[in-house]
């Protein structure tokens, strides 16, 4: 990712580098409107000090140069003044070189090329006024700030996408975030109180959290050395992208306890803070107004710091802490000229087109109404500065420039995280220092905060009238901006200023009547205070010639630093997978062959098991099968044991037969369920031998086989099952041997036996039955040789009496033994119907 960062960049020309280096690059100009100048967006014409030569004759022609060609459209009246109005038109195109500050030969003047006349172009701009020099100067500067801008912007746009792609790979899976792993504080994360931050992150469930908090516990050597067998980074590294996790405010940092998905987590809202904090860079360079933000500790005296910017004493100063709500002062002229306060309540979005947003108080009602923080979030107070925009900070004929009063940062902790919070949007920070305090513990804490975007910030060391020791108080100032703020040490002359905010009573800083501009005339002079003057002189300096320098820098730092910090991570990302991938590959070697083999015995392992499967299931099929069809055989032969006692008691005698047959299949399943389960739990033995036989002693599970657990379905579920209606047909099954035995007819065999049933019973259920019914009698005494005896007997009994017996014999013969055979025609069509539906499938 780092390289494609690094090519992204090269394309865009982002380039970053260091501006001491970049400077010595003498003849880049600005180039295309998606780059960023050599020297970043901080040096405008007039920020080098070099307006004499911004315009002049091209004398080396030959020389290297990217050309800039501007159009001056609406760009160049952003900044201008109405002294910088123009009597003559300008040349509507200019080729400017950056770095000399020269036209080159084609500009074009009064639309009209002066190729190879270059004394033509420089003469009749110089040929008019002093007013046309300083327009083109303000307007060039003008263009190059806004190019800067527009550059920044897309970087910073470049950059949202960057980091986003982040968020989404951190998502898909972990980025590794570097980090020192610390065990020792894992006892610390332990506690109680820590338990209880770490549950008020949002992103964490507290299930997740017990877990993290459990597997930081078991963090061991083992763990850790994946980490350090490699040379990288520790994450302190990182300027933007440190994760800093504290249980409590003011408590050490954790972030080397916790696990991966912790560090993810953390990673992912880090993420989220600077993705705000980019959207809140873009407004701000978009933003055509300076933001000018005042804080400091407690009683500093940053009131009276812009009481005396402003030569008005417009905001309540107190030895008591009073400052509870942030006062932005603007220039009234904002307010169609009335000054006012709009009390902005807390929760409101101020518009100053809407006065539902606001509630307007005299600027004499301040005294109240900065205690009222419960109420108000913001008070806008607009106020008039009649001094020439020489002198005044706010009406400047430049920028709009807006002071920021903010409450103490240490009144409490809310107070301190807003400052943090607002300090986003601020273009420049004046930090006000109590000189007999020094630097505390929260000025030092907020100081290394502001310094991750702006590199330079003023410090006020106020009440320095105060100081005995003069000489002593600055060393210790300065001792400790060193280490704090680098940039602003180096320029202290410009940036640190010790200086007496109090009124001078003497002569010293003018100061009108509370609200009341009258002395504000306009012929303000100096404060008289040589340490002020020159403070303010720095600032304006700064706001208003280093407009790019207060305005764009910040942008541009905060960017150099995330873009180095996206491509440390990303080359610690890259080592570090390249080292992930050399020793997986060395352990893929390793285990290859372990797998190869484990995969053989799992083939084998699994076609034994398979078999025994296979020859278990069927051995239990089989006999249960075998099993049950004897029983359902034999019990339409045997006697049941159940008396029946006449047709009167007919379903009782059926709902009987039912059950003794259930009872019986019953025990018939069970025994076959008690052999299958024997088979099973042999074959659960056979199939552990055959995996301790493949596998380490202790890695198979302890599993325990309980046969019983095998068989669940019970007797009355089988019994509901089985059809328990029934009809009088059921009780009719004739057949032949049985038509036999009941009148004592022997026959011949066993075999003829059985063909006469089966062929007595199917003709019982064809047509064939009502023919013998019809022709039986004739028939019978056919068969029965009762027509030869007939010869014998007088014509009377053969005609009339013997026909009548042999019918009156064939209706009552089957009559009787089917009422006889009944009983145990019932059972065995009870035993037909469930072996059917046993065929069937459906029991
Ligand atoms: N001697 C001296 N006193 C000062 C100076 N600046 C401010 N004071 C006094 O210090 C006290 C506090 O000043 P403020 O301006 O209210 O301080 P602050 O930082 O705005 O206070 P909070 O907003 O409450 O945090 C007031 O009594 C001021 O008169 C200074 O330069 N010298």
């Amino acid at each position: 990712m780092g390289k494609e960062i690094r090519n992204e960049l090269n394309e865009n020309k982002y380039k970053y580098k260091d501006e001491n280096k970049s400077s010595k690059k003498t003849n880049r100009c600005i180039t295309s409107s998606t780059s960023v100048n050599d020297k970043g967006d901080s040096d405008d014409i007039t920020a080098k000090g070099k307006e004499e030569q911004a315009v002049r004759d091209v004398k080396n022609p030959s020389r290297e140069k990217d050309e800039y060609k501007a159009t001056l459209t609406d760009d160049s009246n952003t900044l201008i003044g109405d002294e910088f109005k123009l009597s003559n038109p300008l040349p509507k195109v200019v080729h400017y070189e950056r770095q000399t500050g020269n036209f080159d030969e084609q500009t074009l003047v009064n639309d009209e090329p002066i190729n190879g006349e270059p004394e033509r172009a420089i003469t009749s701009i110089s040929m008019g006024s002093n007013s046309n020099i300083e327009a083109v100067k303000a307007r060039i500067s003008q263009m190059q700030y806004n190019h800067n801008r527009v550059a920044l912007d897309r970087s910073i746009n470049l950059a949202a996408r960057i980091i986003q792609d982040l968020r989404q790979e951190n998502r898909n899976h972990h980025i590794f975030y570097p980090i020192s792993r610390d065990n020792k504080l894992d006892i610390r994360l332990n506690s109680k109180d820590s338990r209880i931050a770490i549950m008020r992150q949002k992103s964490l469930s507290c299930e997740d959290i017990n877990f993290h908090i459990e597997k930081a516990s078991n963090f061991s050597e083992e763990d850790s050395s994946d980490y350090t067998r490699e040379p990288l980074v520790t994450g302190n590294e990182f300027e933007i992208l440190r994760l800093n996790y504290r249980a409590d405010h003011g408590s050490d940092d954790v972030v080397g306890s916790l696990d991966d998905n912790s560090i993810a987590n953390l990673f992912d809202e880090k993420i989220t803070q600077i993705l705000r904090h980019l959207t809140s860079l873009k407004d701000r360079i978009d933003d055509t107004s300076s933001k000018v933000l005042v804080t400091g500790d407690l009683n500093s005296g940053k009131s009276a710091f812009c009481n005396a910017l402003l030569r008005r004493s417009v905001l309540p100063e107190d030895q008591e802490p009073c400052t509870s709500v942030f006062c932005e002062i603007i220039d009234c002229l904002e307010n169609d000229g009335i000054e006012e306060v709009h009390a902005v309540p807390i929760g409101m979005k101020y518009e100053r087109d809407d006065h539902r947003t606001y509630m307007i108080f005299q600027i004499s009602d301040l005294d109240e109404l900065v205690y009222e923080a419960k109420t108000y979030a913001l008070l806008i107070i607009y106020v008039k500065d009649n001094r020439p925009p020489s002198q005044s900070l706010l009406r400047n004929g430049v920028i709009d420039i807006r002071l920021i009063d903010a409450p103490g940062l240490n009144v409490d902790s809310y107070h301190t995280t807003q400052v943090y919070a607002r300090q986003e949007e601020i273009d420049l920070v004046v930090f006000v220092v109590n000189a007999a305090n020094h630097f505390t513990l929260s000025g030092r804490e907020f100081i290394s905060s502001a310094a991750k975007d702006k590199n330079f910030m003023f410090i006020v060391v106020n009440k320095f009238d105060e100081i005995k020791n003069k000489e002593r108080c600055k060393g210790k100032i300065a001792e400790q901006l060193q280490s704090l703020s680098p940039e602003t040490f180096k320029n202290s002359d410009e940036f640190v200023h010790f200086v007496s905010s109090k009124c001078d009573e003497n002569g010293g800083k003018p100061e009108g009547p509370d609200g009341d501009p009258g002395d504000n005339d306009g012929n303000d002079t100096p404060s008289g205070n040589p340490n002020f003057d020159h403070l303010e002189a720095s600032l304006r300096g700064f706001i208003l010639e280093k407009r790019a320098i207060s305005k764009l820098l910040p942008a541009k730092t905060y960017l150099r630093k995330l873009y180095g910090d996206v491509i440390l991570l990303s080359d610690q990302n890259i080592k570090r997978t390249k080292y992930r991938k050399a020793e997986l590959q060395d352990n893929l070697q390793k285990v290859s062959p372990q797998y190869e083999n484990a995969v053989r015995n799992s083939v084998e392992v699994n076609q034994e098991i398979l078999k025994i499967v296979e020859d278990s299931a069927s051995k239990a099929y089989m006999n249960s099968r075998q099993h049950i069809h004897s029983v359902i055989g034999s019990v339409g032969l045997e006697p049941l044991g159940i008396r029946f006692r006449g047709y009167s008691n007919i379903s009782n005698f059926a709902r009987l037969t039912q059950e003794a047959i259930v009872s019986r299949i019953f025990d018939s399943v069970s025994e076959s369920e008690e052999f299958a389960r024997n088979i099973t739990s042999d074959a659960v033995d056979r199939i552990r031998n055959c995996g301790m036989k493949y596998l380490k002693p202790g890695t198979l599970p302890v599993t325990k086989f309980i046969p019983d657990a095998m068989y669940s379905r019970r007797k009355d579920q089988l019994q509901r099952t089985i059809d328990m209606d029934f009809s009088f047909t059921d009780f009719i099954d004739p057949n032949f041997k049985g038509f036999c035995q009941t009148f004592g007819i022997s026959l011949p065999s066993e075999s003829t036996n059985a063909l006469l049933s089966a062929a007595f019973s199917k003709i019982w259920k064809t047509s064939i039955s009502g023919l013998l019914i019809m022709y039986g009698p004739q028939l019978l005494s056919t068969i029965t040789g009762v027509q030869s005896i007939a010869r014998f007997l007088p014509e009377a009994v053969t005609r009339k009496i013997l026909p009548v017996a042999t019918a009156i014999a064939a209706i009552c013969l089957p009559v009787y033994y089917i009422c006889i055979d009944a009983p145990h025609a019932y059972q065995r069509n009870v035993m037909k119907k469930i072996k059917k539906e046993l065929e069937n499938g459906r029991l």
